[in-house]
């Protein structure tokens, strides 16, 4: 029977012997990868710490210790080993299992991740709730070097550092953000981990110092002194000790048995501990060692080759990469910027191009928006290519850094609206309702990628903040007839009629355009206005608007509130407006994960419930 099959808890580890579990790393591995192959997810990051997981499950006790997952896109061995391997069918999908950690999901799931770099501030948090209650289990944090490039993760060091809770950080140095990690810390632990001087040595130093007699003030003195200088000259992960935590490693993140061994030290100790565990993204799958970044987040997949088995298309994203190359070829002063996402903005080939042009800020969104207002500041045109979703981290900085001053940075906002499989966490339907209010902000969405480009080009040339929403993943099979100039301010209307009105925005312009013949076929006829600008709001249209329609419907991919919508019926207020307003969008909730078809038919956002809702309300 295989060992895998066995574990029906994560204490049933304690049972087996160093060979078994061993072999249950090689099983997992199997299994992960069969399984994603067939659902899609995030392969390499797991593929890496399957060791580290059964590890660390083997040393703790959960759900009575806490385990945080920063970003937690490395849960699944995790989640394999705590009950919920028959789910895996259902991963990522709608209504199954999550690709993230989730309390609500299961009891061993200590804490919600998603976003980066969060984890060493939970448990900082969690550990110093359970010192104040008296309460005794251990809490650890384990963070890759990645998450660790995230200014939380600092803030969080420093905290903990100085407080001399009992608290542990496993380290997961693989060198790999999602492309290759970024920055001088990263350099730093590359050093540690080519000229490595071992724990046992620090352990020998320590036992060494220890054994002077600390006879008299000026001989104790002396004797920290000498241990200080001997910790510079011989103990690795300085920057760490002299942050206050006792650092252990690095050490093999494969080696079940070492890692083991140290995390039981690392139990004992009191204060806060930082464990450095060096692993291999990809693991044990050729093709995921040879291109982790590709099996980073990956589709389905064919195991004997390694190629994906979804069609690929025209993605916005690539379009933008194409329109970044063709105006870094005409404008010097064109900059990138990207917060470790090079590949998924689809930088990596403006990157390869202009490389004195591009800054990878690693998981860091809220420099990312600042650095572009510098830039903009001395007379260059920075451009950010950011998710929807990441790019909250970064919003004191464009209301502050950006917009007072007027900069002319243009945020390229991907991933805009629901993005699906990855759920609540990434979904991106917060951006028009928390960058709308920012005055001096100028918004555009496009209705396709053919309009996507116009509108890229017209930004070229606009000296001013500005922000461009666009959706994961490509358009669907509309052909819209007419392309009108962009103009600050000015929507296109798409088809005329005199029994309602359709203001959509983005990509909901193409359902709503397939509504809108679907109206036709029934003798009603709609005016369709594709809302280019989401701000400013095209006033004259609007005013038109209000004076030839009863209803007006309109239709976004955000929430309702405080987005386009609403931002219609505040002017449709100013002008004592007296038809009705009916807004498509997505209520007051969080978005679980799911296909985005799934979910546009769940919220009505599809063809047939557009439809439905506009039938519903005449
Ligand atoms: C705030 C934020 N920005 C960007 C991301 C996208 N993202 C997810 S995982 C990842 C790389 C993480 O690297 P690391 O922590 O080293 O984990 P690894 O996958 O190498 O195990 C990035 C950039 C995110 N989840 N959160
Ligand atoms: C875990 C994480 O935050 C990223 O890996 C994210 O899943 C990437 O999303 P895309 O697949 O849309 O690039
Ligand atoms: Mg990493």
């Amino acid at each position: 029977m295989a060992i895998l099959d066995r574990i029906n808890s994560p204490r049933d580890l304690k049972e087996f012997s160093m060979k078994e579990l061993c072999k249950l790393a090689d099983e997992i591995r199997d299994f992960l990868i069969e399984n994603v192959s067939k659902t899609g997810g995030h392969l390499a990051s797991n593929l890496g710490v399957v060791e580290l997981t059964i590890a660390l499950h083997r040393i703790f006790n959960m759900p009575d210790d806490r385990i945080i997952w920063d970003v937690g896109h490395q849960c699944y061995v995790h989640k394999i080993l705590t009950g919920r391997k028959g789910n895996f069918a259902t991963l990522r999908k709608y209504g199954g299992m999550s690709g993230f950690p989730k309390p609500n999901e299961s009891v061993y799931d200590s804490f919600a991740t998603g976003h980066s770099s969060t984890s060493i501030s939970v448990a900082l948090g969690m550990a110093r709730a359970r010192d104040i209650k008296k309460e005794k289990y251990s809490v650890v944090a384990v963070i890759g070097d990645g998450a660790l490039t995230g200014g939380m993760a600092f803030e969080a060091l420093n905290d903990a550092g100085n407080s001399n809770t009992d608290l542990i950080v496993v380290l997961n140095d693989n060198e790999m953000s999602i492309a290759q990690n970024v920055g001088s810390l990263s350099g730093y632990l590359s050093k540690i981990r080519t000229e490595p001087v071992y724990l046992n040595l620090r352990n020998d130093i320590e036992n060494l110092l220890k054994r002077i007699p600390a006879v008299g003030n000026n001989l104790y003195k002396s004797a920290e002194r000498v241990k200080e200088s001997l910790k510079y000259l011989l103990v690795n992960g300085m920057i760490f000790e002299e942050l206050g935590f006792t650092y252990l490693g690095p050490i093999d993140g494969h080696d079940i048995g070492r890692v083991c061994e140290v995390l039981v030290g690392a139990k004992k100790r009191k204060g806060p501990v930082l464990i450095h565990v060096v692993t291999k993204k990809g693991k044990g799958y050729c093709f995921a060692e040879a291109k982790p970044d590709r099996f980073h987040g990956i589709d389905p997949f064919k195991v004997e080759t390694g190629e994906s088995l979804k069609a690929s298309n025209l993605t916005y994203s690539s379009a933008f990469g194409e329109e970044m190359i063709k105006e870094g070829e005409k404008n010097d002063k064109l900059v990138a910027i990207t917060a470790a996402m090079p590949d998924g903005t689809g930088l990596k080939a403006f990157a390869e191009r202009f490389p004195e042009r591009f800054f990878d800020v690693g998981i860091a969104e809220q420099h990312g928006v600042t650095l572009a207002a510098g830039l903009a500041a001395n007379g260059l045109k920075p451009v950010f290519a950011v998710y929807s979703t990441f790019l909250q981290r970064g919003y004191d900085q464009v209301i502050h850094d950006i917009c007072i001053g007027k900069m002319p940075v243009t945020l390229a906002i991907d991933r805009a609206g629901i993005v699906g499989e990855d759920g609540e966490t990434h979904q991106g339907v917060f951006d028009i309702s928390y960058l709308r209010p920012i005055p001096n902000l100028t918004i555009l969405s496009p209705k396709d990628i053919k309009e996507f480009r116009m509108m890229l080009e017209w930004i070229f040339a606009f000296n001013g903040p500005v922000a461009i929403r666009y959706p994961r993943g490509g358009d669907s099979e509309v052909e819209f007839e007419k392309y009108d100039e962009i103009s600050l301010g000015k929507w296109e209307t798409l088809s005329e009629g005199k029994d309602l009105a359709i203001l959509a925005v983005g990509k909901m312009v193409q359902n709503s355009y397939k509504v809108v013949e679907k109206l036709g076929a029934k003798g009603i006829n709609a005016r369709l206005v594709n809302c280019r600008f989401i701000k400013p709001l095209d006033t004259i249209m609007l005013n038109n608007i209000f004076d030839e329609y009863d209803i007006i419907f309109t239709v976004e991919d955000n929430l309702v509130a405080g987005g386009f919508g609403s931002s219609v019926l505040e002017h449709a207020s100013l002008k004592n407006y007296r038809g009705r307003i009916v807004m498509m969008g997505y209520p007051d909730e969080f978005i679980t994960h799911g296909s985005q078809k799934i979910l546009y038919k769940k919220y009505g956002l599809d063809v047939d419930g557009i439809m439905n809702t506009i039938l519903k309300n005449i």
